[in-house]
């Protein structure tokens, strides 16, 4: 199953369904025993509990107190308790007193040399930055101080994944029930997130526009079977680049290549540069004499003239998917009809940029709500590039990818990323799949590349093919993968 995250509002719909747990305070205790319980984990790698320092930045609501009762967890346990209180009158009263009675300490500000600190200023109730005072504290912590989150990193927007200035950077994050949005869309604010079992339900509405990603298993990646042949598999159309800029065209046909088995073909002016790089690549000048494909990719570095428009308008005309990248987006953002409401599969993939011109907007501080807009709107599906990597179909459903680090972020990744994403196409996977598995192995390909030194495209497609060998052979290893800060 994919992992599904939750708005602020479901949320709190699944914690009132729960009733007379929420009452009794019972799913606070559970939720403060999982912060002590990653606490005490994060203190036992190095050295224990017993002896050890910790502080507590409490807050006014009852992510303070699920902070305080944490703290004093910790305390019985032989850990030293400070705590500042940020609105001492409003600081949550039963979590304070068994603060108090378990011997924690509370401080005007935090004692230099802790072990760990535990951000309950705010959780799901937060709005906007860290408050001055709040901001102070964790300004002059140790850098060594391990900090671990109640709910989510305060300072950063629940639904939106927005990251105020300031805000807390937390190395581990405990979280209640579900994951919130903010887990995915700011996962490097996060570090770790652990969520604990607090005994609410699911309060998924059928409706509701989600955000899901998938696990490496849901990762389907298509390998030949006995009956296969270079056909069967779908012959994927490259359409890039350009005698003068032949790059964009060797790195999208280069990446269908490797993507998947079976047949790239590619149409453009840059065919004798892509045929000296990729022999296999069966290629023409013309569209007329390009042959059949399954699915088309359109667009790196193909030029914004009058030529490049008539062939993009031909492809999108026909009834095979299309993805539509780069240049080919900027034709569409001065005629949008080209790809609104088109019945074939459509997959546009903008970056920032190019999303502000498709829409004359900027994406803004809410990612989610932008790409479903605007796949809902032109009845196309979305693949909003970067860091996080969200792909909206049109029903609002929205599938995000976090690639683990931001080494792809070079000239010429996006044109890998078209081509193994149009590769997934013509084999017959939906746009959202396509888009959503393609940043997937892209984002685990730069990993491999670089390995802590900078990449360029060309390294990043040379990783590819180890990386899909490991999805393509369940073994995985992004999933353990520690996010760098
Ligand atoms: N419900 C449950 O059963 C369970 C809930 N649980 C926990 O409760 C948390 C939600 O608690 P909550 O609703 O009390 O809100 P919360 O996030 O503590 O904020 C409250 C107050 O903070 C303030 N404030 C706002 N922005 C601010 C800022 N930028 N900087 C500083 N202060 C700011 C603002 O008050 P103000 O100062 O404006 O009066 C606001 O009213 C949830 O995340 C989880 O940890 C768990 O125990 C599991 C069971
Ligand atoms: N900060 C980042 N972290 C990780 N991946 C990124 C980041 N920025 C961009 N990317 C990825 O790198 C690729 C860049 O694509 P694009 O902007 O189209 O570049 P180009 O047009 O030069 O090929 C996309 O796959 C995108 O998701
Ligand atoms: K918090």
């Amino acid at each position: 199953m994919p992992t599904r995250y939750l708005t602020a509002d479901e949320v709190r719909d699944a914690e009132r369904a729960s009733g007379d747990l929420l009452a009794s305070g019972t799913l606070m205790r559970r939720a403060a025993h999982g912060v002590a319980q990653a606490v005490a984990a994060e203190l036992n790698r190095a050295g224990g509990c017993y002896g050890r320092s910790v502080g507590v930045v409490v807050g006014a609501g009852d992510n303070g107190g699920d902070a305080l009762f944490a703290a004093a967890e910790l305390a019985r346990r032989g850990v030293a308790a400070h705590a500042v209180l940020l609105a001492p009158e409003k600081a949550h009263p039963a979590g304070l007193r068994a603060f108090r009675a378990a011997g924690g300490r509370v401080d005007d500000a935090l004692p230099g040399g802790l072990d760990a600190v535990i951000d309950g200023v705010v959780g799901i109730g937060g709005r906007g930055p860290l408050r001055p005072a709040a901001a102070t504290v964790f300004a002059g912590l140790d850098p060594e101080t391990v900090v671990v989150a109640v709910d989510l990193p305060s300072g950063i927007e629940a639904d939106t994944g927005e990251v105020h200035d300031p805000s807390v950077r937390a190395d581990v994050t405990v979280t209640f029930g579900f994951p919130r949005r903010a887990h995915l869309l700011a996962a490097p604010r996060c570090g770790r997130v652990v969520v604990v079992d607090i005994g609410v339900g699911d309060p998924l509405q059928p409706d509701a526009r989600q955000l899901i990603s998938y696990s490496d298993a849901e990762i389907d990646w298509p390998v030949p079977g006995p009956a296969d042949d270079k056909y069967t598999q779908g012959v994927v159309g490259v359409i890039a680049g350009s005698h003068r800029y032949p790059g964009a065209a060797i790195l999208a046909a280069g990446a269908a290549v490797t993507a998947t088995s079976g047949m790239t073909r590619y149409v453009g002016s840059a065919h004798a540069e892509v045929v000296s790089h990729f022999p296999e690549v069966v290629a023409a000048p013309d569209l007329a004499d390009a042959g059949r494909v399954q699915a088309w990719v359109v667009g790196p570095g193909m030029g914004t003239d009058a030529a490049a428009t008539a062939l993009l308008r031909t492809v999108l005309d026909s009834d095979l998917p299309v993805l539509v990248d780069a240049d080919a987006l900027t034709i569409v953002s001065n005629e949008p009809g080209l790809v609104a409401g088109r019945a074939a599969p459509t997959l546009l993939t903008p970056h920032a940029g190019e999303f502000a011109r498709l829409t004359g907007a900027e994406v803004g501080a809410d990612r989610v709500s932008a790409v479903a807009d605007l796949a809902a709107r032109w009845g196309v599906t979305v693949l909003l590039k970067g860091r996080i990597t969200l792909v909206a179909d049109p029903s609002g459903r929205v599938v995000g990818n976090d690639a683990g680090s931001s080494w792809a972020a070079t000239a010429g990744a996006g044109d890998v990323l078209a081509g193994i994403a149009g590769s997934l196409l013509a084999v017959g996977r939906s746009p959202q799949e396509a888009g959503a598995w393609a940043a997937r192995v892209h984002a685990h390909a730069a990993l491999l590349a670089s390995r802590g030194a900078p990449i360029g495209a060309s390294a990043l497609l040379a990783a590819l093919r180890p990386a899909i060998r490991e999805f393509a052979t369940g073994r995985t290893a992004t999933e353990t993968h520690t996010p760098p800060r």
